[in-house]
């Protein structure tokens, strides 16, 4: 099973080696002001199925969260090390 570790590190290759229909590299190129808009969407995704919605489907909202948010990472040069350091 993938893990946010795991899925970390195949965004970072993605990110060097830029293969052709990553939605990530899109993502990354789009830049940071869209991708944090993503952020924030999803975020808002999340509240509502945790609100309104299935265990299940607030699971997958919160995994698009995970995801969005480790694609502002790669953005930026963050590494897991600088987040975890703040837990
Ligand atoms: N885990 C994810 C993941 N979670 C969410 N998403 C993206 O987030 C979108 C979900 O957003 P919404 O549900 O809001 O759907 P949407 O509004 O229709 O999406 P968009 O129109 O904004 O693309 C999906 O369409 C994906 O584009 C993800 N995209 C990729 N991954 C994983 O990331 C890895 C790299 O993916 P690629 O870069 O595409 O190869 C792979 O392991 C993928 O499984």
């Amino acid at each position: 099973m993938k893990t946010f570790e795991t899925l970390f590190a195949e965004l970072t290759e993605k990110a060097e080696t830029r293969p052709a229909g990553s939605g990530t590299v899109a993502q990354l190129d789009a830049g940071v002001h869209a991708i944090g808009k993503k952020v924030v969407e999803e975020a808002a995704e999340v509240w509502m199925a945790a609100e309104y919605q299935s265990d299940s489907e607030t699971a997958e909202e919160i995994s698009q969260l995970l995801y969005h948010l480790q694609v502002l990472m790669v953005a930026k040069g963050l590494t897991l090390e600088d987040v975890y350091t703040h837990l």
